[in-house]
């Protein structure tokens, strides 16, 4: 089966309630966490017609505050098709009168799975026809080609302080008894905050999600450890690194592991946190990258046409 990029796209509006929003007012990142996970979800199952795993998740920014009673609208394509798995590229957009920004954006590869629960190819393909398809297949498929070695990638040896345990219930599930990635996303976005509020009690709201790894499944009935830990303070955001291992009735395995950053909202806005601290080089490489695609992203607005990010890779 072969599907233009443009023909892939999938939509789904949501409407922000009271429940969904921190004290400052403005959503809550787990919940969006959830929510673009569940878009790229649904645009890849439909192109496979089968379960599909979440495997990675690539820098994800938020930036336009959502509030209560704003309409998000989210948008789904599929971008790149390699043997078994699915690249998926999810943008979201709030109304502001007659303008759409683009609220958040996210990049996911998602693995097509058998009956036995194992990589299966994914017996479709994308092609491009237009413009902005084509901008988006050589983009795309340049940067997943170049991704194996972090997919694969353990994480460094050493523990991280452990901050929480979980036990998975069916309600968190997706598959017969596997753990759905969004729902894990909600969950680690609130322990990473609490890795934040240790490190200093402030009110933050995340700005982005500066990779995810889902290294194995975890199941139903596992117990989830969470190691979290700041490993750089900037002026006003810090990153927060963490670990998750999954353990149960086949033993303690490393999971899932990645980094998110979050900004000190204390004062109304970008607040000082009063001391700066380096633990981890590369976290100021991360920060670099994620600044200057925030500040590209802010420049581009929804269009009917096409996704906001092919407009963002032609000014670049
Ligand atoms: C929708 C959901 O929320 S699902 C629930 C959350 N997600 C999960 O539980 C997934 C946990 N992870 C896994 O189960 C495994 O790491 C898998 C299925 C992603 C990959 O399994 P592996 O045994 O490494 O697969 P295998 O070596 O056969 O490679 C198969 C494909 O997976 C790709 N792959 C391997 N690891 C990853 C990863 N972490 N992320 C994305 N793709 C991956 C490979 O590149 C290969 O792609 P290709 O066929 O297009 O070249």
């Amino acid at each position: 089966m072969r599907r233009s990029i443009a023909d892939t796209k999938v939509e789904v509006t949501r409407l922000i309630a009271p429940h969904h929003v921190n004290p400052l007012g403005t959503l809550y990142g787990g919940y969006m966490l959830h929510w673009l996970v569940d878009a790229g979800s649904i645009v890849a199952t439909d192109l496979a017609e089968a379960n599909v795993a979440l495997g990675y998740l690539d820098r994800m920014h938020f930036v336009e505050p959502i509030r209560v009673g704003d309409i998000v609208k989210f948008r789904s394509w599929v971008v790149y098709v390699r043997r078994s798995s699915i690249t998926v590229l999810v943008e979201s957009y709030v109304k502001r009168g007659d303008k759409m920004p683009l609220a958040t954006i996210a990049r996911m590869i998602f693995v097509k799975l058998g009956e036995d629960g194992r990589p299966e190819p994914v017996g479709a393909e994308v092609y491009a026809q237009s413009e902005w398809e084509r901008l988006l297949l050589s983009h795309f498929s340049e940067w997943r080609n170049s991704m194996e070695h972090l997919l694969r990638e353990e994480r460094p040896a050493g523990d991280l302080p452990t901050l929480g345990h979980l036990l998975v219930m069916p309600e968190d599930t997706i598959y017969g008894n596997i753990m759905y990635g969004g729902k894990l996303l909600y969950y680690l976005d609130q322990l990473a905050a609490i890795a934040a509020m240790n490190f200093k009690p402030n009110i933050y709201v995340t700005a982005s999600v500066n990779s995810i790894n889902f290294r194995r499944p975890i199941l139903v009935g596992d117990v989830i450890e969470v190691q979290a830990d700041v490993d750089y303070v900037g002026r006003t955001s810090l990153e927060v690194a963490f670990k998750v291992y999954a353990k149960g009735t086949r033993g303690r395995r490393y999971v899932a592991g990645g980094y998110m950053t979050f900004v000190n909202m204390t004062g109304g806005r970008p607040t000082p946190l009063g001391e700066e601290l380096i633990k981890d080089p590369d976290a100021l490489r991360r920060k670099e990258i994620g600044v200057a695609e925030a500040k590209a992203l802010r420049a581009v607005y929804y269009s009917e046409e096409e996704p906001a990010y092919a407009a963002m890779l032609r000014r670049s």
